[in-house]
């Protein structure tokens, strides 16, 4: 693609988001990116980007925006993301996930932009009945999360039905790693997510790591997950932002290896990668989490000829650590003998 309209980022202050910016500018694609900055940092936004400090939910500064920057397509991460704290706070999920994704689509149509790659989730799916589970699987949700991003999707199918805003979900397994240079990571306080939370404790900013529950039916009793390399998935933005601009049809595609690994699998590789053994607490089963998910991973190949590059939990798991290290400042240790 050439350099042309820019294209807007919503949470590109963000995990993912971050890298979807670095994954454009590598392609030489301009970018804005519009972020509230509760929970993405404006320092992991490039400084040759625009940052538009704001909410997706606020219509007159998204028109704004839209017509300031030129913008001809979206990627639309801003969201609220955390599982169980979506059981807690489930109309926070849905004005944030559904409500404000709305506001988006309404801005869409109202300046006249015609394509968006929308963040969806493998939450979408619930407790699938076979392994691994394909876009045709029916979706039922366990939890509000998972509820509000499959409305959000659903809104946005009937928009390009009525309006020609073309759309390609893209339905993300369970997303890991850092930049491979080191450019970008996972910044936030707090995390929940699995493999930071064990690279933390594998660094001593953390007493120990919980598994949440060891009775689930797979192989070690403990949840399985399909984790992507975050500049995987980057990498499927850009493909999907060429594929709409190439006139390609709306889609809905996993993104996954097809390959699952239980938590038990995923603090192994972390102890290996850190040289260290983890202080592992066996904790009760947390609200809202399923046994199992794994991507069919065919249509994402067959649609845009994406091709996994970081397909291996030990790279995945190295690159998490090394980005953890760097944000600690014990980078130089960790950096050694890390495979790239
Ligand atoms: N991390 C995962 O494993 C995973 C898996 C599946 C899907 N996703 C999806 O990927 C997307 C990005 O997730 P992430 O892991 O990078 O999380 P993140 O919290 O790092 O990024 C979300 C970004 O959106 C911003 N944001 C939130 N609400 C906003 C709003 N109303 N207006 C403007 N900005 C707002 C935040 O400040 C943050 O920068 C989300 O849509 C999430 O549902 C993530
Ligand atoms: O401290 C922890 C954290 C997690 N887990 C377990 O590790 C697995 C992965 O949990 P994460 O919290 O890392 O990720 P989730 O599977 O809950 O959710 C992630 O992936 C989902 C799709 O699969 C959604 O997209 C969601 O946004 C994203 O947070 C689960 O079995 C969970 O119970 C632990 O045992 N201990």
């Amino acid at each position: 693609m050439s350099a042309g309209p820019a294209i807007l980022v919503t949470g590109g202050a963000g995990y993912i988001g971050s890298h979807v910016v670095l994954a454009l500018l590598d392609a030489g694609l301009p970018v804005v990116v519009l972020d509230d900055l509760s929970t993405g940092r404006a320092e992991a936004v490039p400084p040759e980007v625009p940052l538009v400090r704001g909410s997706t939910g606020d219509g007159p500064l998204l028109r704004a925006t839209l017509r300031r920057h030129r913008v001809g397509a979206v990627v639309h991460l801003a969201a609220s993301l955390v599982v169980p704290e979506s059981v807690a706070r489930p109309l926070g999920y849905w004005r944030n996930n559904v409500a404000n994704t709305l506001a988006l689509a309404e801005a869409c149509v109202a300046e006249g932009v015609t394509r968006l790659v929308f963040s969806s989730t493998a939450a979408v799916y619930g407790i699938p009945d076979r392994l691994p589970v394909d876009e045709d699987t029916p979706c039922r949700p366990i939890n509000p999360y998972g509820a509000s991003k499959h409305a959000a999707e659903g809104l946005l199918r009937d928009a390009a039905a009525a309006h020609g805003l073309a759309v390609v979900a893209l339905r993300y397994f369970n997303v890991a790693g850092a930049d491979p240079a080191g450019r970008a990571g996972q910044r936030t306080a707090g995390a929940t997510h699995l493999i930071k939370v064990a690279c933390e404790a594998a660094l001593g900013l953390r007493p120990e790591v919980a598994v949440f529950g060891e009775d689930f039916d797979t192989p070690d009793g403990t949840g399985v997950r399909d984790y992507i390399h975050v500049t995987d998935l980057a990498a499927a933005h850009v493909q999907a932002l060429r594929h709409l601009a190439m006139g390609g049809d709306c889609a809905v595609l996993n993104c996954g290896y097809g390959r699952g690994h239980s938590v038990r699998e995923v603090l192994r590789a972390v102890e290996r990668a850190a040289g260290t053994r983890l202080p592992v607490r066996l904790a009760g089963r947390r609200a809202g989490d399923p046994p199992a998910l794994v991507a069919a991973n065919g249509r994402i190949r067959s649609t845009l000829g994406w091709r996994p590059g970081f397909d291996d939990l030990d790279r995945i798991v190295a690159h998490s650590l090394a980005w953890e290290g760097r944000l600690r400042g014990t980078g130089a240790q960790l950096r050694r003998g890390l495979p790239r």
